[in-house]
């Protein structure tokens, strides 16, 4: 898996892969690894399938009871929170869980790395899977605050792309998620072929001796 997200000065960009591996056998090259929990939060997934997707299903719903019974959506620090306690309190129980919270609250935007030791830090970049060393090469390239969305946008597609190429355990589609104030949108998905020839295109010049 390759996930990352970074805030910027258009807001926070998510984008991951969708492969599901067992060892070296591919489960599947289409799951979901972004669990869409409000329409201003978002959660990645990374490490075990169940886990990951148990629990932050069950973080929805904790997300939900507490809109229902404060009358407001909560905060991305307080979700981030709620999740990292479940990993605290099943620390050394084997779960398997790297993932990012991320939306837009009273504070603006926000981006919380959780993780199954239930550590949990504030952040404007990361990248969490077993693709996510390409994935950062090609971010700290080319990173700045002041992308464009389409800067941005293209940026968390590119670094999910390379990973992709690169790391066996990640593949399938890249998919693209841009949270602004009104809430999060998922951004139109580029077929990969076409792509990798738009970036292959520019191979070395054969140099004839
Ligand atoms: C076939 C299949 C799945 C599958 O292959 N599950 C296996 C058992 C699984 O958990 N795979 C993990 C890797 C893994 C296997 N055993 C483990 C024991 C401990 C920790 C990790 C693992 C995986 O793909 N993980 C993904 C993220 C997942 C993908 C599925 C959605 C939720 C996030 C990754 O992290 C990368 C592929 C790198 O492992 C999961 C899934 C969801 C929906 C539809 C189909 C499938």
């Amino acid at each position: 898996t390759t996930t990352l997200g970074f805030k910027f000065k258009g807001g926070v960009i998510i984008a991951v892969d969708s492969r599901a591996t067992g060892g070296m056998f591919i489960g599947s090259q289409e799951v979901k690894k972004v669990i869409e929990i409000n329409d201003c939060l978002l959660g990645t997934m990374a490490g075990g399938a169940a886990d990951c997707t148990y629990w932050e299903r069950f973080l929805s719903k904790q997300c939900r009871l507490y809109e229902l019974r404060n009358r407001e959506k909560i905060s991305v620090a307080a979700a981030s929170k709620l999740l990292a306690n479940i990993c605290f309190h099943y620390k050394g129980y084997g779960l398997s869980m790297g993932t990012m919270i991320a939306g837009w609250d009273k504070r603006g935007p926000g981006l919380y790395y959780v993780d199954d030791d239930g550590r949990r830090a504030p952040g404007n970049l990361f990248s969490v899977g077993s693709g996510s060393t390409y994935a950062l090469g090609v971010l700290d390239g080319s990173y700045k605050w002041d992308l464009t969305d389409e800067e941005a946008q293209e940026l968390g597609r590119r670094a999910i792309f390379h990973a992709t190429h690169r790391d066996a355990a990640s593949g399938g589609v890249v998919r693209v998620y841009h949270v602004k104030e009104g809430g999060w949108e998922k951004i139109s998905e580029v077929d990969n072929d076409k792509y990798w020839e738009k970036y292959s295109g520019d191979k070395m010049p054969i140099v004839i001796n």
